[in-house]
């Protein structure tokens, strides 16, 4: 076990013996309540924080070790509940429900406390995903006569490692997030050894692309049989495939990561959730109040919120309506956590303004992969309104809001952020002479350069038909004029081909400094104005604002 593993184990087990101390001293004060209420009467709100309680230990016992607890906890919520949202609520009703062999199970929910401490086995801990490999995005080029479209990878920002055969890759350079090029002589070979590293390294086979002359459907299919992903005719389009491998890359990173926010009153339940999914590669924040929700997802921007629904005295329903104020809200993906097992009331929760359901408790391993799936999905889901259809970067509403969002916070926390406009050289030229369509892959081709040479947190966009913006957070000019001289370089050297013959293509980029403007409009004309200075010094570079002008001082 890593020391990670380890810190992690503890916490949890902190947070176990923290739930059995806070439940074993609610129990047992709760056991002396009723004992009285059965001696005089017993009222609506004494009732109403039994089943508070047992609401609770339904849904959370389980997630601690504590299976049967939360079962039985959850046989004794159910007998009250009818009466509590009975009209006609009567203390010699409730003197019915709560009898003898209530009180029986009740004083045995303490004991099952006590039992299930020292018999649960621990329970074993999610594997968090190797990040760093998850991210990799080392191709495996398998196949001499491959070296050549190795170093054309190279030049689209793609770290690769060539080999002739299987034997001469060190085990150490495969893992699931690889993506694997071989020819089709060597695909048989190949998928045998990617499959047999999976089963021993228990991750999932790497994505294999086949380079190959056959193009026919018995070719494709036994190419698809053998476990290829992906078939590039020769010659390769070198474009096409950076462009394929990127999005591999992509798929499998919004796979493993996701932005959660957790929304319950059981403080420890929560930070179990958090513990369990910021392990499994998410990123989580929790809060035990609504009071600041709205500030949190402005500020944070989730995947998907997950919420408890009896939140006293918040109802999660009415929280999800109230979500739902905000037009910027409303395909935000809620989704309940609730110990609600009657698939009517979930079903007429959901229709009040969530679009899921999980119901507590649930394992560690089946949130993680639940959680994981649904912050996926929306990804794909807001991905389809936010980015454009070409290049799949943000489109030129969503790159706008972005600048807006980084506007703020540099506002607020002062950092420097660097905005860049792109556009591509005499692009009119590339499409008169070498058509439309071979124009679209010299575009996507400069997208694919940017995603690969650009960090998870920049904001990447397509602007208009030739031009990009890109948003670089916590960047300097000099830094930023550095990496983007650097992107001219590569991309100037990438070769495209169509019938017409072989040909380059350059790009223009002007910088301009986020924080030195009052409102981000000024600063994307700014980046605007720098990158026709570059147009005008003869293009194929990059030209900062600041050093054309200083802004003017009501800026
Ligand atoms: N293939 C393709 N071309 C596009 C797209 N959007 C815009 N264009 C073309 O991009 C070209 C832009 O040309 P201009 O604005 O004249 O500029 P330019 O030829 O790049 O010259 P400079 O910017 O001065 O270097 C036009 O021919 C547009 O039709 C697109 O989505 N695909």
């Amino acid at each position: 076990m890593t020391s990670d593993l380890i810190a992690m184990d503890h916490r949890l087990t902190a947070l176990k013996a923290r739930f059995a101390d806070r439940t074993a001293s609610q129990l047992n004060s709760m056991i002396e309540n009723v004992e009285t209420w059965q001696r005089g009467g017993i009222h609506h709100d004494s009732l109403e924080a039994l089943y508070q309680l047992l609401h609770r230990l339904a849904g959370s016992s389980g997630t601690f070790g504590f299976p049967r607890l939360g079962r039985q906890a959850s046989q004794l919520e159910q007998r009250i509940k009818p009466l509590l949202e009975s009209p006609d609520f009567s203390a010699s009703r409730a003197r019915d429900i709560i009898d003898a062999r209530f009180m029986e199970r009740l004083c045995q929910l303490a004991q099952l406390l006590e039992d299930g401490e020292q018999n649960a086995p621990p329970s074993p801990i999610p594997q968090q995903p190797n990040l760093s490999t998850v991210r990799a995005t080392e191709v495996l080029v398998l196949g001499e006569e491959l070296a050549g479209l190795a170093s054309a990878l190279d030049h689209h920002g793609f770290r690769f490692h060539l080999a002739a055969m299987t034997t001469d890759i060190p085990e150490h350079h495969w893992h699931e997030g690889n993506t694997i090029v071989t020819s089709s002589h060597h695909l048989k070979q190949v998928a045998a050894w990617n499959k047999a590293l999976s089963l021993r390294l228990q991750q999932k086979e790497a994505t294999i692309l086949c380079i190959g002359s056959d193009d026919d459907f018995s070719a494709r299919y036994r190419l698809a049989e053998l476990g290829a992903s992906g078939l590039f005719t020769l010659p390769v389009d070198v474009p096409r495939l950076a462009e394929r491998i990127e999005q591999l890359n992509r798929e499998r990173q919004e796979a493993s990561t996701g932005k959660v926010l957790l929304l319950d009153d059981d403080e420890e339940l929560t930070e179990h959730y958090r513990l369990v999914l910021t392990n499994a590669g998410m990123s989580v924040r929790i809060m035990s109040r609504p009071d600041g929700l709205l500030n949190t997802l402005a500020e944070f921007r989730p995947d998907i919120v997950l919420m408890d629904i009896h939140m006293p005295p918040f109802s999660g329903i009415t929280l999800a309506r109230m979500i739902r104020f905000e037009p910027e809200w409303l395909s935000l993906p809620i989704i309940y956590l609730s110990s609600e097992q009657d698939r009517d009331e979930q079903l007429s929760a959901l229709a009040q303004g969530a679009d899921e359901f999980i119901t507590k408790p649930i394992s560690d391993r089946l949130l993680i992969r639940t959680v994981r799936i649904l912050c996926y999905r929306a990804r794909q889901l807001s991905k389809l309104v936010s980015c454009d259809g070409l290049t799949g970067l943000l489109n030129h509403s969503h790159i706008k809001q972005a600048l807006g969002h980084e506007h703020a916070r540099v506002q607020r926390q002062g950092h420097d952020t660097i905005v860049a406009m792109l556009d591509l050289d005499h692009f009119k030229a590339v499409n008169d002479t070498h058509g439309h369509a071979i124009g679209d892959q010299v575009i996507k081709a400069l997208a694919t350069l940017l995603q690969k040479r650009l960090r998870d947190t920049d904001h990447l966009g397509r602007y208009g038909g030739e031009e990009f913006v890109v948003i670089l957070p916590e960047c300097e000019l000099p830094q930023a004029t550095a990496m983007f001289e650097e992107i001219c370089r590569h991309f100037s050297d990438l070769t495209f081909s169509s019938p017409e013959g072989q040909f380059h293509v350059t790009v223009s980029i002007g910088l301009a400094r986020l924080n030195q403007f009052s409102l981000a409009e000024q600063a994307l004309n700014a980046a605007d104005e720098a990158l026709y200075e570059r147009k005008r010094q003869g293009r194929n570079g990059v030209s900062c604002y600041a050093s054309i002008t200083s802004p003017p001082d009501d800026e």
